[in-house]
């Protein structure tokens, strides 16, 4: 099983952008992904870099997960990034356009002096990372999360954005399966329109359903509805009690197999109901 810390809505701000770095602390983001890469233009890269370094030692982000995402692996910035980042120790840094296992392993070399808790997560968001996903995803016990580029993976693709995202869907699916085929949690990629909130609700819909954790956001409007359809909602804790119990009578008396509401329910299924409600505790434990 993955592991279950909350991560249904993870929020990037522009590392530069400090007025967005203080609101941050009183927004109900289960992380924060505090961006040095392509919300912070050139001349303020390093005034940025200095910013996130101080907002991780600062303490004030209480529970949220703090993420510092550095600049790529091929710029000239990124050593300086990484360097500032592993001495921050934040939660996690987050590589963007990690495209094989090789660059997941230069990546921890570099971090061999961070701190233990300080994990890697990876952005997937090229054609060739879809197709590399799961030699990324299981390249460290270091590494813990994928995310989803997709406007990176579109740009790529030469593809449009368009709801339903169908011209994404074959690599939304390839990173899922590398991700979970190694163990590993996957985060969903950013919805553009900050006014279209029925788009993004429906957006949140469609990775849920497809198994991601959570999905990445770009604005505080986006905070309340993911938080909502990315946590087991009453009806799916109340079924999987149900669940629970009607499974374990069953065989108590011997029986491998019961129907619940009509439906044939199993040990697998009885699992997944565990999920969700070691899920919904961790959720209501976030208050
Ligand atoms: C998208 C924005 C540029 C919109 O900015 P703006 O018009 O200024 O927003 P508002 O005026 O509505 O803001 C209202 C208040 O909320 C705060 N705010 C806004 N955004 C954030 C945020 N992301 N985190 C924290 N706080 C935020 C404002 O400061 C206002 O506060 P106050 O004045 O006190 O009321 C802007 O939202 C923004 O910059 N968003 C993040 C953009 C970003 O980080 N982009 C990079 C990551 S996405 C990406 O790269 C994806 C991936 O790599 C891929 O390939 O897909
Ligand atoms: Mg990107």
């Amino acid at each position: 099983m993955t592991d279950l810390r909350p991560r249904r809505s993870v929020l990037y701000m522009p590392g530069a952008n400090e007025r967005a770095l203080e609101k941050a602390k009183t927004l109900p983001a289960d992380a924060l992904i505090l961006d040095l890469e392509d919300a912070v233009a050139p001349d303020a890269k390093a005034e940025a870099r200095k910013r996130v370094c101080a907002a991780v030692a600062s303490g004030e982000y209480g529970e949220r997960e703090l993420v510092i995402r550095t600049n790529g692996l091929d710029t000239s910035w990124h050593e300086d990034d990484l360097r500032a980042a592993a001495e921050a120790g934040p939660d996690a840094i987050l590589i963007p356009k990690v495209n094989s296992a090789a660059e997941v392993h230069q990546v921890e070399r570099a971090l061999e002096a961070a701190p233990d808790h300080t994990a890697i997560w990876a952005m997937v968001e090229t054609p060739i990372a879809m197709l590399h996903a799961h030699e990324i995803a299981s390249a460290s016990p270091r590494l813990t999360v994928l995310v989803m580029g997709t406007n990176d993976l579109a740009k790529e693709l030469q593809a449009e954005h368009v709801p339903g995202r169908a011209p994404l869907l074959a690599g939304l699916s390839l990173a899922l399966l590398g991700a979970r085929a190694a163990g590993k949690v996957i985060l969903d990629g950013v919805y553009n329109d900050v006014q279209d909130l029925a788009g993004f609700e429906a957006e949140c819909l469609q990775g849920r359903q497809f198994g991601f954790d959570g999905k990445t956001l770009i604005h505080p409007k986006q905070l309340e509805p993911c938080n909502r359809v990315f946590a087991p909602s009453e009806e799916e804790v109340e079924r999987s009690r149900r669940i629970i119990d009607a499974f374990e009578e069953a065989s108590r008396e011997g029986r491998g197999v019961v129907t619940v509401d009509g439906r044939m329910i199993e040990n697998l299924h009885v699992e997944n109901a565990r999920r969700v409600l070691t899920l919904a505790e961790a959720v209501a434990a976030r208050g």
